[in-house]
C-alpha cells in the first residue's frame, strides 16, 4: 500500500461534511471526536461516526481519532463504533506510555503530543499495535511554550527516529492552523520534508492539493533522480558497483535507491509533470 500524503480532519459532529472530505482527494479522512467536539456532543458525534462507518464509500481510507483511552471517554468511543468494521484504525491522541496500547481491538496511529509522549515515542513506536506515530504539535507547543520552530524541530527529529527505529512509515506533520496561508502551508511542508517528515494533516480540503504539491518531487529533483538512475545502469552493466556523475559527484547504492524512491513519488503524486 502507498504511504499516505494527505489526512483530512473533519469533526464528528458535522457529519454533513463527512462526504465533503472523502471527496477532497485526501488519502485519509480522520473523523475527530477529540478536542474538534465539545464533550456535550460527544454522544452525537459517536453516533455520527458509527454511521458513517456503515455506509463509508470512495477510496480514501477512514480513521477515527478517539478520545484519550486514559480519560475513560476513549473506551465509550470504541464501543460505539459498531464493532469497528469499516474503520480502518484509529488515532490515540495524548499517548504517553505504552501500555494504554495493550489489548486494543483495531490498529493504532499514536499521536504524541505531550513531554511525556515524547520522551516514551521509542517504546510507543515499538508496540506491536501501533502502525504510525505523528506528533500533535498544537498541544506541544501549548504545554511547553514552544514558539520557536528550531526548539519545535527538536522534537519531531525525535519522533522521526523513533519511527523509523520502529520500522514504521515516515512521520506525517501536524496541523498548520491558518487554513487561508497557503504559502505559508507549502513552505511549512517543505522544511518538514527537509527533516525527515512526510506527509500532513489537514483541518481544510484547500489545504489539500498545497500539502501533495508540496511533497512531490520537483523538476529539478526528477532530474537528477534520472541521472542517477541511468548513471548506475550505465555503471552496472559495465560491471562497477560505484559511479561518479559528470559534475564529480559519487553515486552508490543508497543514492540510487534514494533516487529510484523519488521517481517512484513522483510517478504516484504528479504524473502530469513527470514523463
Ligand atoms: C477550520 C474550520 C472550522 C473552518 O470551517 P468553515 O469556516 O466553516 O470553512 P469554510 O466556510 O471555508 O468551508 C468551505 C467548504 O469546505 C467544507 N469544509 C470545511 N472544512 C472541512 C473539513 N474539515 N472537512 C470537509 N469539508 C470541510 C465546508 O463544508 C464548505 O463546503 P461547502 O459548503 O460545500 O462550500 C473547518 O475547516 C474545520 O472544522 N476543520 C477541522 C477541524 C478539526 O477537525 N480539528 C481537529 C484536528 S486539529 C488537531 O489535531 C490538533 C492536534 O491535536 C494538535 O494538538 O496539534
Ligand atoms: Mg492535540
Amino acid at each position: 500500500m502507498n504511504i499516505p500524503v494527505t489526512w483530512l480532519y473533519v469533526p464528528g459532529d458535522r457529519p454533513e461534511r463527512f462526504d465533503k472530505a472523502a471527496a477532497s482527494g485526501a488519502d485519509v479522512v480522520i473523523i475527530d471526536l477529540e478536542d474538534a467536539v465539545v464533550p456535550a456532543r460527544k454522544d452525537e458525534a459517536r453516533a455520527n461516526a458509527a454511521a458513517y462507518l456503515a455506509r463509508r464509500t470512495g477510496s480514501a481510507e477512514v480513521h477515527v481519532r478517539i478520545n484519550d483511552l486514559a480519560s475513560g471517554r476513549g473506551r465509550d468511543d470504541l464501543a460505539a463504533l459498531g464493532g469497528l468494521a469499516g474503520l480502518d484504525a484509529v488515532r490515540l491522541p495524548k499517548v504517553e506510555s505504552a501500555g494504554v496500547l495493550d489489548g486494543l481491538p483495531v490498529k493504532a496511529y499514536a499521536l504524541l503530543e505531550s513531554a511525556a509522549g515524547i520522551v516514551a515515542a521509542h517504546t510507543i513506536a515499538a508496540h506491536p499495535g501501533v502502525v504510525g506515530v505523528a506528533l500533535g504539535e498544537q498541544d506541544l507547543a501549548a504545554e511547553l511554550s514552544i514558539t520557536d520552530e528550531s526548539a519545535m524541530n527538536h522534537l519531531r527529529l525525535q519522533v522521526v527516529l523513533a519511527a523509523a527505529a520502529a520500522g514504521l512509515p515516515p512521520v506525517p506533520m501536524s496541523v498548520y492552523p491558518d487554513v487561508q496561508d497557503e504559502a505559508g502551508l507549502a513552505a511549512s511542508c517543505r522544511a518538514g520534508r527537509a527533516i525527515g517528515l512526510f506527509g500532513r494533516t489537514a483541518i481544510h480540503p484547500r489545504q489539500i492539493p498545497v500539502i501533495r504539491r508540496a511533497f512531490s518531487p520537483t523538476r529539478e529533483e526528477t532530474d537528477r533522480a534520472t541521472e542517477i538512475v541511468q548513471a548506475a545502469e550505465e555503471a552496472e552493466r559495465a560491471g562497477a558497483g560505484a559511479v561518479a556523475l559528470p559534475d564529480g559527484r559519487f553515486v552508490d547504492a543508497p543514492i540510487v535507491a534514494r533516487a529510484r524512491r523519488t521517481l517512484a513519488l513522483a510517478e504516484r503524486l504528479a504524473p502530469e509533470d513527470f514523463s
